[in-house]
């Protein structure tokens, strides 16, 4: 499957938030998009997803339009910056409604072994974040979109998510956003830099000290 985004314009009020989108994924690849704070990132994976309706898009699934929003058709998940499973909501009940094997994901996350009967508000932050973020790369798609999966975990989960990434995008599309750009360069098959309110294409990770994002020499 080849998803395309296109000729995206998205204001809020007067202020030019997104303009000139060009965004190409694939199966097998994972696509992630870079960006300083307040750039834009999040409001682009809302209108891929969309749930966010901007002034123009164009969305194209190998070559066709799609005028619906994605997650009306069913083959995408989504793991927004917030929290999407209800506080009061059981943990084996959560992996049960996204047709995820609660007994693998306890084998290969020991630690959570104990929290198979609490409610989703019982937990930290980040061991939420872990229980979503599988949730969202285990359970049936398409294509699914991370926006920031990585920034609330600790080290040994983030190797974790970064293995399942690897794993889940051959049959995927992945597209996934994060400020822990170390992590996001050693998961992405393609790198897009959203900056000026446009993506630009990063074939060389020097670009992203060139066009600011980083700082010179950060990158070994
Ligand atoms: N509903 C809204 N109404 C008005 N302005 C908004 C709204 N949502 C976002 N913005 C503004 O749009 C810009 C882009 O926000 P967005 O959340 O997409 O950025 P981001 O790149 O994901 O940021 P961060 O990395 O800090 O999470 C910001 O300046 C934000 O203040």
């Amino acid at each position: 499957m080849i998803l395309e985004v296109d000729n995206i314009e998205l204001n809020f009020k007067n202020k030019r938030i997104l303009s000139g989108i060009y965004l190409k994924a694939e199966t097998g690849k994972v696509i992630a998009i870079l960006g300083s704070n307040g750039c834009g990132k999040s409001s682009l994976l809302d209108i891929i997803f969309g749930n966010l309706k901007p002034k123009y898009k164009l969305i194209r699934i190998d070559n066709k339009p799609i005028l619906k929003p994605l997650y009306k058709t069913g083959f995408i998940k989504y793991l927004p910056q917030y929290h999407f499973i209800p506080n009061g909501m059981v943990v084996k009940s959560a992996f049960n409604m996204f047709g995820v094997s609660w007994d693998e994901f306890a084998s290969s996350f020991n630690a959570f072994k104990t929290y198979k009967s609490y409610s989703m508000g019982k937990l930290s932050g980040g061991e939420r974040r872990v229980i979503e973020t599988y949730l969202a790369l285990k359970s049936k798609s398409l294509i699914t979109i991370l926006d920031e999966p990585f920034s609330h975990l600790a080290p040994i989960h983030i190797e974790a998510i970064k293995t399942l990434i690897e794993e889940e995008k051959r049959n995927k599309i992945v597209i996934v956003s994060d400020h822990m750009y170390q992590h996001i360069i050693d998961s992405a098959d393609k790198i897009y830099l959203l900056k000026n309110a446009t993506t630009k294409e990063i074939k060389n990770l020097k670009e992203l000290e060139s066009y600011r994002y980083l700082n010179e020499n950060v990158l070994k």
